[in-house]
């Protein structure tokens, strides 16, 4: 009979384990079976004793307990979230809306307006400033320099119109990298609990109403002022700015009126557009010297039919025609698209002059030109990208395309073709009349008469109209017609804010001042030009004398091989000193020098040739370098 000792000890002093492994090794330790028959026994006996002997111990089926009881649980948690997922995928309607896409400001709005993040406890606070951010008005508003933005953290669920809806924020959901680092960019997941898809869109087009009638009194303008990679577009800042009233813009007579009836019209006749077959776009053109008022009107424009604007710099460095095309096909449908200063993508003599490009560090002694465009440009946009934009690939119906510049005779007439600028506006210095228009917009509080802009913080003096008419009158005779810009004549108007009078007697003075100043400055100006100009005829003879010369060498060298009765080679394209001859030059066509860029036709040479014995003439200096190709 085997002896078989069980020994379990249930209060072991130094703990479970070492009760468990006494008994264990007692029962290892006891006499094996002598016949191979009690082998079964034994192990059965072994087994069941080491589980009893766990059994015993309390602290361990505790432990089971709990990592049973875990178990179910999370995996019932599971189990729930696996349904809910399936319920929603049939019973719910999941809409996405990334940051950086107008959608995203008008979801946004719609929450907080329909007090979804009333209970939230967890805000970001930021100083006031013109970014969008739609904070929550606190009841009592303790400091009016403040905006308290909740952090949307939390998924909400709330009902709308009698549908049960949830909000859910990833606030890392998309990586995005820019020159100021990396950053991250949050998406709110909208689940309806219906299967009718009208109800996700009147949701967005009510969240789209609500945010054009909370902007109204300001101007949303989009910016894109960093790169952006990835499938989406982003729109990297929103601004507001203060509706500015078409009345302060000061312009020739029935100028803004004829714009701002031509921009209605155009979002008027949608239907005629479709109809007719005719591209539902316009284009404008705003170009004029620099202060005259071409920004300004756009803003008061956009601010007076309630239009967005979408505003792309092309001589940032990272605005290529890929990333013109992106933005332009992300902007929502009745926005404005505006390029300000369009004559970046087009190339000029005098910017190559100045020593934009590369080319500039070499030739400027090791300094080194900060453009990144080649010499001539100031955009990477090129003229078939911005076509493209305007009626080819990547233009979206439904817009207002505006763009400035202050030199149109820089743009290619390919541009201004209309079907791309439909409409050209002319701004020019100021006029008598525009100057006078000006001084009483400053000084003048008659109703009729039009205001300073209210979100202006000058305050002015107001006179009686019969003074203040009579004032401007005066103001205005003393300023030259066509020779200040108005934002010039502000800057000086500014200065005597509250002195109407004082302006009237000092206006002849700073004319006469700002002429001789702006007369010394052209001086300078020209001299500055004409050295550049030297300094390029000089570059360009240096190079055109190198040419030469090396052409005269190659010559040389070619009419050796050219020598009657020999064979030899009689014309070809030399590239970086050796030369390429082409079946042709038995017609004696002449030499093209490629690395130098410069072209000489017609080189006479001494005997035609055919093209196999030119081969073998430069093969016998050349080797292999010499290939014969057919042009
Ligand atoms: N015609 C105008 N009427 C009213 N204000 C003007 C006018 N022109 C210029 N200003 C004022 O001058 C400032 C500059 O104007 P704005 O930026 O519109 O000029 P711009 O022609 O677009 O200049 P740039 O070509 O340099 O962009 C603004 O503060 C604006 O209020």
């Amino acid at each position: 009979m085997p002896h078989v000792t069980i020994h379990i000890e249930r209060h072991a002093p130094d703990g479970t384990l070492l009760s468990t492994l006494t008994s264990f090794f007692s029962i290892t330790a006891s006499p094996r079976s002598e016949s191979s028959g009690n082998n079964w026994s034994f192990t059965r006996l072994m087994g069941f004793s080491f589980i009893a002997s766990l059994l015993q111990n309390q602290h361990l089926v505790d432990s089971a307990k709990l990592l049973v009881l875990g178990t179910l649980i999370e995996t019932g948690r599971r189990l729930c979230q696996w349904l809910m997922e399936r319920f929603q995928l049939q019973y719910c309607i999941t809409a996405q809306f990334d940051e950086g896409d107008p959608a995203y400001e008008w979801i946004v709005l719609f929450l907080t307006q329909e007090n979804v993040w009333r209970r939230s406890r967890d805000f970001r606070v930021n100083a006031k400033n013109s970014q969008r951010k739609w904070g929550i008005q606190a009841e009592h508003e303790v400091d009016g320099n403040a905006d308290y933005v909740p952090t949307y953290e939390m998924p909400q669920l709330f009902r709308w119109k009698g549908y049960w809806v949830e909000i859910k924020r990833n606030k890392n959901a998309r990586q995005w990298t820019s020159p100021a680092g990396p950053r991250t960019l949050a998406t709110m997941i909208i689940s309806i609990y219906t299967l009718d898809m009208n109800v996700l869109s009147s949701l967005v087009a009510e969240a789209r109403t609500r945010y054009q009638e909370t902007s109204r009194p300001n101007v949303t303008v989009h910016m894109a002022d960093m790169p952006s990679y990835g499938p989406g577009f982003v729109w990297s800042s929103v601004k507001h700015k203060a509706r500015r009233p078409l009345s302060s813009i000061i312009l020739m007579e029935g100028v803004l009126e004829s714009l701002v009836k031509d921009a209605q019209e155009f979002i008027d006749t949608e239907d005629w557009y479709t109809e007719a077959g005719i591209p539902y776009r316009r284009g404008y053109l705003l170009y004029g010297p620099p202060g005259t008022g071409k920004t300004s009107t756009i803003y008061a424009l956009a601010g007076e039919l309630g239009l967005e604007i979408f505003a792309l710099p092309l001589s940032s460095g990272f605005v290529d025609d890929a990333y013109l095309q992106k933005a332009a096909s992300s902007i929502p449908k009745n926005s404005i698209l505006l390029i300000e200063d369009i004559d970046c993508a087009f190339p000029s003599r005098d910017d190559a002059d100045e020593g934009d490009g590369p080319n500039y560090q070499q030739e400027n002694h090791g300094m080194v030109s900060n453009s990144p465009f080649p010499r001539g440009r100031k955009s990477a946009v090129t003229l078939s990208g911005l076509l493209n934009v305007l009626d080819g690939i990547g233009s979206e119906e439904g817009k207002l395309f505006f763009a400035t510049t202050n030199y149109v005779d820089k743009l290619d007439p390919a541009l201004l073709r209309p079907g791309r600028i439909d409409k050209k506006i002319q701004y020019k210095f100021a006029t008598q009349s525009q100057a006078s228009a000006l001084f009483r917009r400053f000084f003048g509080r008659s109703p009729t008469l039009p205001t300073i802009d209210s979100s202006s913080d000058e305050k002015t003096a107001a006179l009686p109209p019969s003074s203040i008419g009579a004032q401007a009158q005066t103001f205005a005779s003393s300023v030259p017609e066509h020779e200040f810009s108005t934002a010039e004549l502000q800057g000086f108007l500014l200065r005597h804010k509250k002195d109407p009078a004082g302006a009237v007697a000092c206006i002849g003075a700073w004319v006469s001042q700002e002429l001789t100043e702006r007369r010394e400055k052209e001086e300078r100006e020209r001299e500055r030009k004409a050295k550049l100009r030297e300094k390029r005829e000089e570059r360009e003879a240096r190079q055109m004398e190198g040419t030469m010369a090396k052409l005269g060498g190659m010559v040389g060298a070619m009419s050796m091989y050219g020598q009657p009765g020999r064979p030899g080679m009689v014309g070809g394209i030399v590239t970086g000193g050796l030369a390429t001859p082409s079946p042709a030059y038995d017609e004696g066509r002449g030499v093209q020098v490629v690395d130098e860029k410069v072209e000489v036709e017609e080189v006479a040479m001494p005997v035609p040739v055919s093209a196999p014995e030119a081969v073998v003439g430069m093969a016998e200096s050349s080797g292999p370098a010499v290939t014969v190709a057919s042009s």
